[in-house]
């Protein structure tokens, strides 16, 4: 087994590994993680929670990515954990089914045969966590990744902008569960943040997590649109509040996309739902997420601040749409010293 295999395996935690603290007392179950049910909206707590000092979120992750950088003889195994961390999206005005289908494809066997073999992988199957679609590609991607552990995940809600009637956004959350989506990533009207208008966006997210069912609910912020980190935390807190699974910071579709201080303030949020429920919420920063590097920033923040739980499929995803074929050129020079060409890693 070749140094990158063996260390995928240590660098593995299952959620029957979890730091003793969390352990305790938070409600994991034997088989995975308990689901979050939501909780009253809460506006003393919102209340409570204080103004958020930009500059030292930023120095935190200044010295985060500066200083806890994954050392070199680690990063290959790393790397193939942000693969098993990815939806991988396509969300383009013009994909159509037989894109859709191929980037299928390469979900199932996301590295090429020399590179598995090179990193000694065997029958080790390195995957994304799931497939990202717009709605109408929700049928093909189920029927394309069946029995294969890919979640089929759908952006709903009148994606990007949320500004579709309440029922029609339900109903579409209602038809890509019917066509076999197990995930939906559902955006917020900003405007219900703007309008600090918490009861009618918690109440919005309720109605979101019951159109889902037992399919998993992330809830996009489009931070970039949101003015201030305070208006992040806040609306981040009352889609936990309202049910989320997962919170995410963006569609890719805002001029600016995941930023890690954003991020922190995030998973900060998260932090303090958990110091107040005991339950555990996922994080997806998406947009922009292109290169390798910056998918370990993003995990050794994860792991600096909410720890190794915050590794897993459960907890954490990035949305990316170009960021495996980065990885998959990183892992060639991991092997070879060389980089080759984009055209080499075909998406799609
Ligand atoms: O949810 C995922 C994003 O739309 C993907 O954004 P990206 O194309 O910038 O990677």
């Amino acid at each position: 087994m070749t140094k990158a295999a063996a260390d995928l395996k240590t660098e593995a935690p299952s959620v029957t590994a979890l730091p003793v603290r969390v352990a305790a007392n938070a409600p994991i179950e034997a088989h995975g993680i308990a689901r979050n049910p939501g909780m009253k909206l809460d506006l003393g707590f919102l209340e409570s929670m204080r103004n958020v000092n930009r500059s030292a979120l930023e120095r935190r992750v200044a010295s985060l990515t500066k200083r806890r950088s994954i050392k070199a003889d680690n990063q290959a195994a790393w790397l193939l954990r942000s693969i098993s961390l990815m939806d991988l999206t396509t969300l383009n005005s013009n994909d159509t089914d037989e894109r859709v289908r191929r980037l299928c494809a390469k979900a199932i066997n996301p590295l090429r045969a020399d590179i598995i073999e090179g990193l000694g992988l065997g029958d080790e199957k390195i995957r994304p966590a799931a497939v990202c679609v717009y709605h109408p590609f929700v049928a093909t991607t189920a029927e394309a990744v069946k029995g294969t552990g890919i979640h089929v995940a759908a952006v709903s809600t009148s994606f990007p902008h949320g500004l579709a009637p309440l029922r029609t956004r339900i109903q579409e959350i209602e038809a890509s569960v019917a066509d076999g989506a197990d995930e939906i990533d559902v955006v917020i009207p900003r405007g219900l943040v703007f309008g600090a208008k918490w009861q009618e966006l918690y109440d919005e997210i309720v109605a979101f997590r019951a159109a889902c069912g037992e399919a998993h609910l992330k809830v996009i912020l489009g931070t970039g649109d949101l003015a201030t980190l305070r208006n992040v935390m806040l609306a981040s807190m009352v889609a936990m509040m309202a049910g989320a699974d997962f919170v995410k910071t963006s569609t890719g579709k805002e001029s600016v996309n995941a930023t890690l201080p954003v991020g922190l303030a995030m998973v900060r949020s998260i932090r303090a739902y958990f110091e107040h429920t005991g339950y555990l919420i996922g994080f997806k920063p998406a947009g922009g997420i292109s290169t390798a590097k910056a998918s370990l920033d993003w995990l050794v923040l994860m792991k600096e601040e909410l720890g190794r739980p915050w590794l897993e499929p459960e907890l954490f995803r990035f949305g990316a749409s170009s960021l495996l074929t980065d990885i998959e050129r990183q892992l060639e020079h991991h092997l070879t010293g060389r980089y080759s060409a984009n055209h080499r890693h075909a998406m799609a």
